[in-house]
């Protein structure tokens, strides 16, 4: 059922979410069946689908995080990236999995792609739970893909506006006529 929050429209339900990563993780249960698995999450959109995803996965599985951001308080990428954190784990001969909740421009995971293609990984594949295709300004191959999604800024299961809404159990559009309310003292 749709939340009815004036600024938010539900597009996808918790519901659906769930089932397409049941669908999402068959995939990847097979495709890498009897193989170990690097999962590599794009920080911080990407971790509640992580957690998620990783939990519907059966091979021996182990779990690094990237800080990437380029889109500052508002709902355009500003085209640059700004990178605060690397992973940890030793990926050399490794197969990885990118997790990304969304790809937009394709700016941040071609950027995480390169990074990662100088640490000699066996294999690089990517995952994202929403795919935002027709907005593509670089081409970077998304290997699973959830849902295809073709415009609109989207909020909630980890996706933010400004910071805000992250914990929304669903998928929602901010609606663009929406304006974020200025801070003053008496609202307090
Ligand atoms: O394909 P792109 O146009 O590069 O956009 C995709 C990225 O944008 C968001 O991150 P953001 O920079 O907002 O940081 P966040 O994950 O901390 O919210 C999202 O989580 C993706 O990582
Ligand atoms: N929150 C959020 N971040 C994004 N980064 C790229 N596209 C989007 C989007 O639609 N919503």
């Amino acid at each position: 059922m749709s939340e009815t929050r004036d600024e938010l429209i539900e597009i996808i339900s918790k519901d659906e979410i769930d089932n397409k990563i049941k669908a999402l993780a068959d995939q990847i249960n097979r495709d890498y069946s009897g193989q170990e698995l690097i999962l590599i999450g794009i920080l911080k959109g990407a971790f509640i689908f992580l957690a998620d995803l990783a939990r519907a996965l059966n091979m021996p599985v182990k779990i690094d995080f990237v800080r990437l951001s380029s889109y500052g308080s508002g709902t355009d990428s500003s085209g640059r990236i700004t990178f605060s954190k690397d992973i940890e784990l030793d990926i050399g001969g490794k197969h990885v999995l990118v997790v990304e909740d969304i790809v937009d421009t394709g700016y941040t995971l071609k950027y995480l792609k390169d990074v990662l293609a100088l640490k000699g990984p066996l294999s690089v594949k990517v995952c994202c739970l929403i795919d935002k295709r027709e907005r593509r300004k670089v081409e970077v191959d998304v290997d699973y893909v959830g849902f295809d999604v073709p415009r609109g800024f989207l909020v909630g299961y980890g996706l933010d506006y400004n910071e805000q809404y992250r914990n929304l159990p669903g998928i929602f559009h901010l609606n663009p006529s929406y304006e974020p309310k200025a801070y003053t003292p008496s609202d307090r």
